[in-house]
């Protein structure tokens, strides 16, 4: 039996993978709300829209199978049963901040009534206080502050697929993610893989699931090759997190190298891909950013420990010499973000220039506004796929966050 799940690297050529229209939810907040969303602007949903289905279409124009997240949810919802609706719908309400009480029941009343797909989309997009029949009389509802607007709010970033789950080999993490914004998120995931005909009892390893405390996202996991992988060590990933995946690839996986890249922790840099990214056989986008005096940056590399269960720590700083030797390259070509200038990289690198999808080993698909590294990437003998970018840009996250590979050609 072939699996559902097969990513072996980050360029094979990619058969299948998973996205998220954007919907309602990308406008359903006010500026107040941006910070705490971990949004930089409100996107204008129509214009979104038509820029995300031109960017589903070129990858579709490349014979690459097209998912949407929203929809395998509901999907999966239905083959569930009564049951598992039950338990997904008290799962969200309770991770929303109602495990019981009369909100509680007002939410699932409201919810329960719908179809399966309004229901996702719904719970995506958030639920206003005043679009619920419910007037509160008990104390502890009573006491909720007024002035919010939402009793769930809206989860903008889930067009960013890249992050709330990430393939693995023939698996898969189920992420923890580190802000409330996204937690919630990969509970869809969790349900898709669990109980959608396409992935459910198909032997799918999860890596490592939801149930932690420790925190890591898929914009940091990059798959290098059969038995490397990368892991940014972030704002978003802890290092406690990475270790424990590391433990549990190098057990029942054929990974046997995690190198850990420290990147500066903040929101414009939030995760590896959006400084680092493989887009050939030797080739990588690097923003010049993230490399300190002598373009050196911490790295980890991590391989199994003597006894079971134990790993081998190996602190370097040459990013270049670390890639060639666990890759077995003679040498690497790292393309540098807005071609070097301080000025150009840190405006492209803002708006997701360095955060390419590469979709076969040398052919990658971009944002249309980072001219300059567009050209840089011509220069240095890619095929560049430019999508258009004005409204996505504004959730800071491009082309690779907004996919989720499910199925890539081995190289
Ligand atoms: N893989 C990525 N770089 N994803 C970008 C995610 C952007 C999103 N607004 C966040 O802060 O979480």
């Amino acid at each position: 039996m072939t699996s559902p799940i097969h990513v072996t690297s980050e360029i094979g050529k990619l058969k299948t993978v998973l996205l998220k229209r954007p919907g309602r939810e990308i406008e359903n907040f006010t500026p107040e709300m941006m910070p705490r969303l971990l949004f930089d602007d409100i996107p204008y949903l129509p214009i979104a829209q038509k820029e995300h289905d031109y960017f589903a279409d070129t990858l579709r124009d490349n014979g690459i199978e097209v998912l949407y997240l929203e929809k395998l949810a509901a999907e999966a919802l239905d083959a569930g049963g009564d049951k598992v609706r039950d338990d997904f719908l008290e799962q969200m309400l309770t991770e929303s901040g109602y495990a019981t009480g009369t909100i509680h029941d007002a939410l699932k009343d409201y919810l329960g009534s719908m179809n399966n797909q309004d229901m996702v989309n719904k719970i995506m997009e958030g639920i206003r206080k005043n679009e619920v029949d419910f007037v509160p009389t008990d104390l502890v509802s009573a006491a909720e502050t007024e002035d919010y607007q939402f009793y769930m709010d809206p989860m903008p970033n889930l067009y960013f697929t890249r992050d709330p789950s990430a393939c693995i080999g023939e698996g898969l993490s189920i992420n923890h993610m580190t802000y409330p914004a996204r937690q919630r998120e990969s509970l869809f995931n969790e349900i898709v893989i669990k109980y959608h005909p396409r992935f459910a009892n198909k032997g799918i390893h999860v890596w490592r699931d939801r149930n932690h405390d420790t925190r890591i996202e898929g914009g940091d996991e990059l798959v290098l090759n059969d038995h490397v992988m990368a892991i940014g060590v972030s704002q978003r990933t802890s290092a406690d997190a990475i270790q424990d995946i590391a433990k549990n690839l190098f057990k029942d996986g054929h990974f046997d190298t995690v190198i850990a890249i420290k990147i500066p922790h903040n929101h414009a840099m939030m995760h590896l891909d959006t400084v680092f990214t493989m887009i050939n056989y030797d080739q990588f986008t690097v923003h010049p950013g993230i490399l300190g005096e002598g373009g050196h940056i911490d790295t980890w590399t991590i391989t199994p420990g003597k006894n079971e269960g134990e790993l081998h720590l190996e602190h370097r700083t040459d990013l270049k010499a670390v890639l060639k030797d666990a890759l077995k390259l003679d040498d690497l070509d790292l393309i540098p973000t807005g071609g070097g200038d301080p000025i150009i990289a840190g405006r492209e690198q803002w708006n997701d220039g360095s955060n390419t999808l590469a979709i076969a080993p040398g052919v990658v698909v971009t944002y249309n506004r980072n001219y300059v590294s567009n050209d840089l990437l011509r220069k240095h003998g890619l095929k560049v796929l430019e999508v258009i970018s004005s409204e996505l840009s504004r959730g800071r996250g491009g082309p690779r966050c907004m996919s989720c590979p499910i199925v890539r050609e081995d190289i």
